[in-house]
């Protein structure tokens, strides 16, 4: 008894903050690198959510800045549409406060939590306020805040409130300080690298410490923003289902119609008749034994998926593939969108991509990209349920060894959009182990690993092909020399016939400009100009990456390409099109071959 007295006395109330601050971990903050990237995803999301909700085009400002020896500026702003003053103080400095959590649609955030966790760490860590400006649309000035928050009741602590100048006329910028390190440049690098591949309608813009990249954006259309629906029947549970009949004045099957998505008259009686509960009761009026019956009726009844197409936003086969395409160099790719799908009442659909060769490692375990609702999973990728369903497919029949995960130059590309993405813990890293997502994500790694098949044993024939005619052109030359000899006439170009032998159209320096001209009649090409200057006695020619035109080449035609030309050196351009053109050979020594691919 003393005991529990002596217990009583110390037993309290804690606040969300207080909680958090001490399991920080749960959030994405369990080291000061980390932090780092927490905190820029937080605010990127939320800079992605909120222009997606307007309808722009994001343009994301990301800056890190040394402000001492280990202490960091992080500043993400965006041109979206702002936030009303009097919420600023609750939605950065109050934890569990947001917009999103009651609205069923794909969204970024769900929780509330994000951006008021990176504010309650550099608090913790450095004490130093949060600065935010922020300008809506209707505002006349920007305000600009500087935040705390209070641990023990979770409210803001509002430092500043004032009104300044700000060249943007909407949008929110977010400034915050905390000791971290740049260990996780690189992580981080890949985070907004990714973020830009599932937004290719956002430019994001980093300044890491004095060093700027810039992801361009490849569409200019701004997705249309997944609109909330109303619960599906299949998804309820019974204490929710207890808590929006207690507050609804309707009649039952008004309350069912009205309540949730995809019930029409014809179903609401039918779930009342298998409930037997009479449809003109208040739906306030129902006992917890009547609610059981009415969920256990709900569940029962064959009742349209949830309409997908209104809450959620997939990427797009056409535009993973060329978000992907931008940032990595690849010899192959396809992308799959599946038909959506549904689980617990909760709409979802898989969308993944298979890239293969160009510039990926040839060694090691194949590289994995996982993405929910358009945001990148950096963490955890063990733990994970697209990993899992990654190993358990049999590779092997595609064409890529396998150990558990694939092996080889492959990249495996997996998004779910889901209007409740099942993440096993709030720091959001990995998606939980749920059957039907996992049935989709393993469908649509099968189908993308037949395509993957088709590929290889393609490029194996060809490879065969292609080195069966480089033998034959190889000695042609020298045929063709010898016979000039022999019949005594003038040595003939042998271009035209090694070029029809390799399926390639074949250019050597001719006239002493060095300027070629390729015939491309036999051919449908266009636009056949490239450039090439050799540069190797140039002393300009350091700033030339590597010699390899391939490698280089971005599919962008009449360009002029410098690249250090060794004798000897073969070039391959593929390309396809249609017209003439030649290629540009000056200062090229007399040796040095265009071998033009033409994918025809
Ligand atoms: N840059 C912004 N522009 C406009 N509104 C914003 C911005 N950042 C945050 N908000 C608003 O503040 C709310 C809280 O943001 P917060 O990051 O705390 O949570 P969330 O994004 O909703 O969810 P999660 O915890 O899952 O990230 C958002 O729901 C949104 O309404």
């Amino acid at each position: 008894m003393v005991i529990a007295e002596d217990l009583a006395k110390q037993q309290r109330s804690i606040s969300v903050a207080e909680f958090f601050e001490k399991n920080k971990h749960l959030l994405g903050f369990d080291s000061p690198t980390r932090g780092i990237i927490t905190t820029v995803k937080e605010a990127v999301d939320n800079a992605l959510d909120a222009c997606e909700e307007a309808e722009v085009l994001p343009d994301i400002f990301v800056a890190i800045r040394k402000t001492n020896s280990d202490v960091y500026r992080i500043t993400v702003e965006d041109n979206g549409p702002g936030i009303v003053p009097k919420n600023v103080p609750y939605v950065f400095g109050k934890l569990l406060y947001g917009s999103r959590f009651h609205q069923i649609r794909q969204s970024r955030g769900q929780q509330g939590i994000g951006i008021s966790a990176a504010v309650l760490y550099a608090q913790l860590t450095t004490g130093v306020p949060a600065l935010v400006i922020s300008r809506t649309g209707a505002d006349v000035r920007a305000h600009r805040f500087e935040l705390m928050i209070k641990t023990e009741t979770n409210e803001p602590d509002i430092l500043v409130d004032e009104e300044i100048d700000w060249d943007r006329t909407h949008g929110t910028r977010i400034e915050i300080e905390f000791k971290s390190t740049l260990a996780a440049k690189k992580k981080l690098l890949e985070y907004l690298r990714y973020t830009a591949v599932v937004n290719p309608h956002a430019r994001i813009t980093a300044d890491i410490d004095g060093e700027i990249t810039v992801f361009e954006r490849v569409s200019s259309e701004v997705p249309p923003c997944p609109k909330a629906i109303l619960p599906h029947p299949h998804g309820i549970e019974f204490g929710a289902l207890k808590r929006i009949a207690a507050t609804n004045s309707d009649t039952l099957d008004e309350f069912l119609v009205n309540c949730f998505s995809r019930v029409g008259r014809k179903t609401a009686d039918e779930i009342l008749g298998l409930a037997q509960i009479k449809p003109r009761r208040k739906a306030k009026t129902l006992d917890s034994d009547e609610l059981k019956r009415l969920l256990e009726a709900m569940q029962q009844v064959k009742i349209p998926a949830p309409p997908a197409q209104q809450c959620l936003s997939p990427i797009s086969e056409d535009l993973i593939r060329k978000g992907l395409e931008k940032e990595v160099q690849l010899d192959f790719i396809k992308a799959r969108t599946r038909p959506s799908a549904v689980f617990s009442g909760h709409s979802f659909i898989i969308e993944a991509a298979i890239g293969y060769g160009g510039k990926l490692p040839a060694e090691g375990s194949a590289q994995i990209l996982r993405f929910a609702n358009r945001v990148p999973l950096l963490y955890q990728q063990g733990a994970c349920a697209i990993t899992n369903c990654i190993s358990q497919v049999n590779w092997k029949s595609y064409g890529l060894s396998q150990q558990g995960l694939p092996v080889g130059p492959a990249l495996i590309m997996v998004h779910v959009a889901s209007t409740n993405v099942p993440f096993t813990s709030e720091s959001k890293d990995a998606i939980a182990s749920i059957p039907e997502i996992e049935r989709e994500i393993i469908l649509v790694l099968q189908e993308l690993g037949r395509e993957l098949k088709a590929y290889i044993n393609r490029r194996d024939r060809n490879k065969l092909q292609d080195d069966r005619a480089r033998a034959i052109c190889s000695i042609i030359p020298e045929i063709a020399r010898k016979v000039s000899d022999i019949v005594e006439l003038p040595l003939v170009d042998t271009s035209p016939i090694e070029g029809k032998i390799m399926r390639k159209l074949v250019a050597k320096k001719r006239t002493c400009d060095g300027k070629v001209s390729i015939d491309v009649h036999n051919y449908t090409a266009r636009e056949l100009v490239f450039t090439l200057y050799n540069l190797s006695r140039d002393s300009a020619s350091d700033a030339v990456p590597k010699p390899d035109f391939v490698d280089d080449f971005d599919g962008e035609y009449n360009k002029v390409w410098k690249c250090r030309l060794e004798p000897g050196t073969v070039w391959q351009v593929t390309y396809s099109g249609t017209g003439d053109g030649s290629i540009d050979l000056r200062g090229v020594e007399d040796n040095v071959k265009v071998v033009v691919d033409l994918d025809v």
